[in-house]
């Protein structure tokens, strides 16, 4: 491989690449959600670009400002600026880049309110989240669950203009889905943070505690992607999906509890990206099969 190709995949690293893809799939659906037929090709396109391009951004602030902690941990100490092979000066460069083109595409193509957004939530996570609440409290990652849950707000509003309640519900449930997503991968990796001075929950109130509240929020995850079902925003389909996937979510949580499975913690992180993944899929399939099995099964 050349230097210069593995320069460039140094640089998309930064952009947390798989990240900001599964934010993509929930901003994607939380624009086919925001109406009932074709979302305009344009704004399909050019929305979720720009919202990709403010939050690869933010993923490269991150790493330029946790460069110091990035390089003791083992999870983290082969990121590109971390190892040097992307200048401090060069990844705030790209940021901004990125981060400027993001927004000029919002402002131009889509609308001021949802590069706003997006600028919100770039900000939130790139400077409130990582500069101080990270250091700062083991609910940084609880508050800064905000900006990683907006995505499908960004995609509802790049379609309609106007922040609807169904799309504050799609922010609702990832913003409940991130503490069992992230503590379940910090508990594995309590001791790097506790080397590292990185108050995560089960750093400063132990590893019981955070098994605690994992479940406590993963049931409060299952009850709360019952509301696309209770407010009619959803229909059986989706009930069906959220009852299974949720149900799966509460069997990891209770499986890392009871402590008798070393897998568990890095068994329940990975099915919190599959869950968010398929519920969000199942929610866009409700959408579009449902109402369609009523049309055909009328006209028949
Ligand atoms: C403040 C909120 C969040 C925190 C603290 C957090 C934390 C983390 C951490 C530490 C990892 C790294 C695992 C590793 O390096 O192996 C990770 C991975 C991941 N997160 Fe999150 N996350 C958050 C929000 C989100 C959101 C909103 C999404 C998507 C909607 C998401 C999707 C993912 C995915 C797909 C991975 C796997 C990445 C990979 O395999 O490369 N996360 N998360
Ligand atoms: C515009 C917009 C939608 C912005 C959202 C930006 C974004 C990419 C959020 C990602 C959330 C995340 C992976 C947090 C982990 O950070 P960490 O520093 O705790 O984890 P690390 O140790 O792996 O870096």
């Amino acid at each position: 491989m050349t230097a210069e190709s593995m320069s460039w995949r140094d640089y998309y690293e930064l952009c947390k690449p798989n990240v900001v893809l599964l934010m993509l799939l929930t901003s994607v659906i939380g624009m086919f959600m925001a109406v009932p037929g074709m979302v305009p090709l344009d704004v399909l396109i050019l929305g979720n670009l720009g919202i990709a391009l403010c939050a690869g951004s933010a993923a490269a602030v991150n790493h330029l400002v946790d460069q110091r902690i990035d390089i003791q941990m083992a999870r983290t100490h082969n990121r590109p600026i971390a190892q040097g092979r992307v200048k401090t000066k060069n990844a705030a460069v790209f940021a901004a880049i990125l981060g400027g083109l993001g927004m000029a595409i919002l402002l131009l193509w889509i609308n001021a309110l949802t590069a706003w957004l997006t600028l919100a939530s770039l900000l939130g996570y790139a400077v409130v989240y990582t500069l101080f609440l990270k250091r700062a409290t083991p609910q940084n990652i609880v508050i800064g669950g905000i900006a990683g849950a907006a995505p499908p707000l960004l995609g509802w509003t790049a379609v309609t203009g106007e922040i609807n309640g169904h799309a504050l519900l799609l922010v609702l449930i990832i913003f409940v889905w991130t503490p069992p997503h992230f503590w379940a991968l910090a508990i594995h990796r309590r001791d790097e943070y506790a080397k590292v001075d990185i108050p995560m929950l089960p750093v400063t109130h132990g590893i019981s505690y955070t098994k605690f509240h994992t479940l406590l929020y993963t049931i409060l995850l299952f009850v709360v992607t019952l509301l696309p079902f209770a407010t009619g925003m959803s229909g059986v389909l989706y009930l069906l999906g959220a009852v299974c996937l949720g149900a799966g979510f509460i069997y990891w949580a209770i499986v890392l509890m009871r402590g008798n499975n070393p897998k568990a913690p890095m068994a329940t992180f990975a099915y919190s990206i599959i869950y968010l993944m398929a519920l969000f899929i199942v929610m866009l399939l409700d959408h579009y099969l449902i109402p369609a099995a009523y049309v055909y099964g009328g006209g028949v």
